[in-house]
């Protein structure tokens, strides 16, 4: 019935109801990942409540729905067009493959080149617009060109900066993961919850961002590397190394194990040494990546359609799951 035919008392009573009702669809949406009911209904009830409320001031609570922190509860992600695509990698698994990759820049080239040879985490690539030093957009990669603007649920990770150090504009990607502490301490949880559990940290994340509810996202504790400055302003960047000692210097967090290699010896001392270090890291990784690293020379070489030809990630075997979750349930 329409709102002016209710009572201070009637309008008091539905709301009550209508949160009720909205509060138990939310935490099936957001802990069970299979909403109860369409969205539209949802949001129909969601509009019947802002209704009273906007009719009745009296009756509104500060707990309710319509007050959440962080804009209301979103009812799905507007989309976003990727200007630079966020390409995907070509991966090897094997050090004659790698051989080849090299043999192969060389040739191109005409002389050997060094490589910035960084970890390749297990997460999720996103991108992070910023006007005159403000976040403005974060969106994940999708299909590379279109992907999701999961702004708000960004804004909620403490190591993503809302202001950076300098009031530049670019466009910046990297990876947004969760740890294996807080992977292991949020499948914990979903058992103690009867939830389902995750099945490894990147599904984890991937959940995790594409919560419409932020607070659902802050409590999730991710974490992110940044690895890319996709658009130069006036910034005098000649290597992808110092591109990253940049964004770092921006205020991104930047992953502290990158290492220009200037011949494949020392590529292979990288991955012995990051191989052997793997179990340890508080962070998944699936390989190591090497890439060109003077940004000329970077342009120079170019890209197909899918991935840049300049860079390769080499992966490693799969980790054993078991062992990773049972050391940290160890040392919990
Ligand atoms: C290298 C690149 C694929 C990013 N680069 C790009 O996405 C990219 C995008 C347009 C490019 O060139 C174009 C410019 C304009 C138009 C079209 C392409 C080049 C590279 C990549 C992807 C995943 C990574 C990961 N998990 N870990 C690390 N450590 N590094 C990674 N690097």
């Amino acid at each position: 019935k329409p709102v002016t035919a209710y009572s201070e008392q009637e309008a008091s009573e539905a709301a009550i109801a209508l949160r009720q009702t909205l509060n138990q669809w939310s935490e099936d949406y957001y802990t069970k990942d299979n909403p109860e009911v369409e969205d539209h209904v949802y949001d129909a009830a969601y509009r019947d409540l802002q209704e009273l409320e906007t009719a009745f001031p009296s009756i509104v609570t500060p707990d309710s729905i319509t007050q959440r922190v962080g804009g209301a509860v979103l009812s799905g992600f507007t989309k976003v067009r990727h200007e630079i695509p966020m390409l995907s990698m070509g991966d090897v698994f094997s050090r004659d493959e790698l051989t080849e990759f090299d043999q192969r820049i060389q040739k191109n080239v005409g002389h050997p080149v060094a490589y910035n040879v960084e970890l390749k985490i297990d997460g999720l690539a996103i991108s992070l617009v910023y006007e005159n030093g403000k976040l403005v957009q974060g969106s994940t990669r999708g299909d590379g060109t279109i992907g999701e603007d999961i702004t708000q649920n960004l804004q909620t990770i403490s190591s993503i900066p809302q202001t950076l150090t300098k009031p530049v504009s670019i466009e910046v990607r990297g990876e947004c993961y969760m740890p294996k502490q807080a992977f292991a301490n949020l499948n914990h949880q979903q058992e103690e919850r009867g939830e389902a559990v995750f099945a490894n940290p990147r599904n984890a994340a991937a959940g995790s961002l594409r919560q419409l509810d932020t607070r659902v996202t802050k409590a999730r504790k991710l974490d992110t590397f940044i690895y890319t400055i996709s658009t130069f302003d006036d910034l005098q960047v000649k290597t992808q190394h110092e591109a990253i000692e940049t964004l770092e210097e921006l205020g991104f967090m930047t992953n502290p194990t990158q290492r220009v290699c200037h011949n494949l010896e020392e590529v292979w001392q990288y991955i012995d040494d990051y191989q052997a270090q793997r179990d340890d890291l508080p962070y998944g990784i699936d390989g190591i990546v090497l890439k060109v690293n003077d940004l000329k020379l970077q342009s120079q070489l170019g890209h197909t359609v899918k991935v840049p030809r300049w860079e390769i990630a080499y992966k490693f075997p799969p980790e054993e799951a078991q062992t990773v979750v049972r050391k940290i349930e160890w040392t919990v």
